[in-house]
């Protein structure tokens, strides 16, 4: 039977969430960390750990059927290979940063400047569709030190926290984009491989769909169950199940994790009790 060939990230920031997403789905790797390639003990899957940046070009020729990257490589040097689920994670934007103490009014104030960047193709789209010329210093990392340096006059670089920004007296005056880690395709995926990449997507989604949700369950006097529905939608709607003490029942459900303190404080509001919150491992709608 043929195997799923998948591209994760060997070493760097994307390695150990793409291992646990991998792991989370109930897959098991037989991991050596040196090994460049390993094969999946319970499905039909080989990993190949390589260098995010070479990603798109083994993609592109079909070397491996699939990848875990970051869509900002994608638009960097892929833009030819489809995204096929977005991950929720690695979740980061690519800034125009500038010197702290510079005054930057417009883009304009780019013209004719040194910018450095490990994101030439982006950036050099970004100038052009401003009507902007500037020259792209091209380097692979700590692009951040090149205006104190004297390098560069602005960077254009990956921002999460901003530490690294602040850190190097840079502020950030623009967004290219935005990104996260993706499952991508190769272009020239069999049909076979395809099959076994959609029940792969499929248990991907469920694992998502789980970590973006919580089960809760609560305690709540019978006359109050009819607001507390409404404040609890669930999946169809929420499971009540009699208590041992009259008159009580026990409500369980599923919200968003994002409108989870919101919906606990009305919840409390409404007289619930005892209420339990638990991370969900799979959701299959
Ligand atoms: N600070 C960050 N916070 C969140 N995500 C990030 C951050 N920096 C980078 N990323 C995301 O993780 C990906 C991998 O970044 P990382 O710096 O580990 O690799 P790299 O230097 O681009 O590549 P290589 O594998 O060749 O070392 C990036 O393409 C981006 O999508
Ligand atoms: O906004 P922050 O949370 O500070 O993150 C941004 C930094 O993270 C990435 O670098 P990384 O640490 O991956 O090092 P690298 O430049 O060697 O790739 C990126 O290139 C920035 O330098
Ligand atoms: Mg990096």
């Amino acid at each position: 039977m043929s195997k799923l060939k998948i591209a994760v990230q060997k070493s760097g920031r994307l390695h150990d969430d793409s291992m646990k997403i991998l792991k989370d789905v109930g897959i098991s790797i037989d991991n050596g960390r040196d090994q460049l390639k390993a094969s999946a003990k319970n499905f039909p899957l080989e990993v190949f750990y390589l260098r995010n940046g070479d990603i798109p070009q083994y993609l592109r020729d079909g070397i491996v059927d699939a990848a875990i990257i970051g869509e900002n490589v994608l638009i960097e040097k892929g833009q030819d290979i489809p995204i096929i689920e977005k991950l929720g994670f690695s979740s980061c934007r690519l800034s125009l940063a500038v010197p702290k103490n510079i005054q930057f009014k417009s883009l304009k104030d780019l013209q004719g400047k040194r910018i450095a960047t490990s994101y030439p193709n982006t950036v050099q789209a970004f100038l052009n569709k401003n009507q902007i010329k500037a020259n792209l210093h091209i380097i692979n990392g700590s692009v951040e030190i090149t205006p104190n340096i004297g390098l560069a006059d602005a960077i254009v670089d990956i921002v999460s926290s901003g530490s690294t920004l602040f850190k190097n007296n840079l502020k950030e005056v623009d967004v290219l984009l935005q990104s996260e880690a993706v499952l991508a395709e190769s272009p020239l995926i069999s049909n076979e491989s395809k099959n076994i990449l959609n029940k792969l997507k499929f248990r991907f989604q469920s694992v998502l769909k789980g970590r973006q949700n919580k089960y809760v369950l609560l305690n709540a006097p019978n006359n109050k169950i009819p607001d507390i529905i409404e404040i609890l939608p669930g999946m169809k709607s929420p499971t009540i199940l009699p208590l041992a003490e009259a008159g009580w029942s026990s409500l369980h459900s599923v919200i968003n994790k994002n409108d989870f303190w919101q919906i606990i404080d009305k919840l409390k509001a409404q007289g619930a009790e005892g209420i339990l919150v638990c991370p969900i491992e799979n959701m299959v709608i």
